[in-house]
């Protein structure tokens, strides 16, 4: 399955925040998007899930217009994890990743064993099974994290969306996500995420797509792609990047400079 977006323009009301954004997102493919705060990539994914009207362009989903499937048929397909917010009811965390079967279930009915032994795995797959009985109110926002993308998984999407899926998480579980992220597109699922962390790109990723200044400004593997020239421009940071000895991946050195100030926001 593939997902498509042909010139996408997307933003709030009146207010377009992005424009131009021409991406295939392939099976088995990792897509990462890096951008600076308030590029805009909550907002694209959010318009290349159908949750918000695009204001330019096309998003087709296996070259049918996304516009075209209905919410369940979207939901058995694509797969969404939103960054963590504090919850409001206290279902336990098995009932959350519970809720990633609705879309496979016919109205009214009741989730059946098989549902419950997939809730569990999704679970199981990230280390999460001795949370399953806490309530979702009283676990950390790493934790909730966590049980999000369980809940994603249990979805057993074909494209899965992921808005900054590690920004909360120790750095154990940082590494776990990202097992989990390179062995479900080696099993052939197709993963969109965004992150602050080049480090990631470089360690997962097949290609990378820049955002900034409302447009897409890259699109390429992230050793062509994210340069110290790039990040510059992107972060005003100045970086080194390499490989350590012992590695093969590249990752980034940034250069701390005392005398900058904070830009104003
Ligand atoms: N609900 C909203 N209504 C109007 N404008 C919004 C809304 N949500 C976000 N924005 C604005 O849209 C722009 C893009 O926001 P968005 O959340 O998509 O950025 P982002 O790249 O995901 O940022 P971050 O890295 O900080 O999460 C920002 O200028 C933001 O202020």
């Amino acid at each position: 399955m593939t997902l498509e977006t042909r010139d996408l323009a997307f933003g709030y009301g009146a207010r377009t925040v992005g424009s131009g954004v021409t991406v295939t997102i392939k099976q088995g493919e990792v897509l990462a998007l890096l951008g600076p705060n308030g590029a805009g990539k909550t907002t694209l994914f959010k318009t290349m899930l159908g949750l918000l009207a695009p204001k330019a362009g096309d998003i087709l989903l296996d070259d049918r217009p996304l516009s075209a499937f209905s919410r369940a048929e979207r939901a058995k397909n694509i797969a969404y994890v939103p960054q963590a917010h504090a919850a409001l009811f206290p279902f336990t965390v098995a009932d959350v990743v519970l809720m990633g079967r609705a879309a496979r279930l016919t109205p009214f009915a009741t989730p059946s064993r098989k549902d419950r032994d997939i809730a569990g795995e999704a679970l199981e797959r990230l280390g999460m099974t001795h949370l399953a009985t806490r309530p979702y109110t009283e676990i950390s926002g790493g934790e909730r994290q966590m049980a999000l993308i369980a809940r994603a998984l249990a979805q057993e999407p074909k494209i899965l969306v992921m808005d900054e899926p590690t920004a909360s998480l120790d750095y154990g579980n940082q590494m776990r996500v990202l097992t989990q992220i390179q062995t479900l597109a080696s099993e052939g699922m197709a993963i969109v995420l965004s992150t602050h962390n080049p480090d990631h790109v470089f360690m997962v990723a097949d290609r990378v797509a820049l955002l900034h200044e409302t447009k897409l400004v890259a699109l390429g593997a992230p050793k062509d792609v994210l340069t110290a020239e790039r990040l510059k421009q992107l972060y005003d940071i100045d970086v080194v990047i390499g490989t350590l000895p012992g590695s093969d991946i590249l990752s980034c050195s940034p250069r701390l400079n005392p005398a900058k100030t904070l830009p104003e926001t």
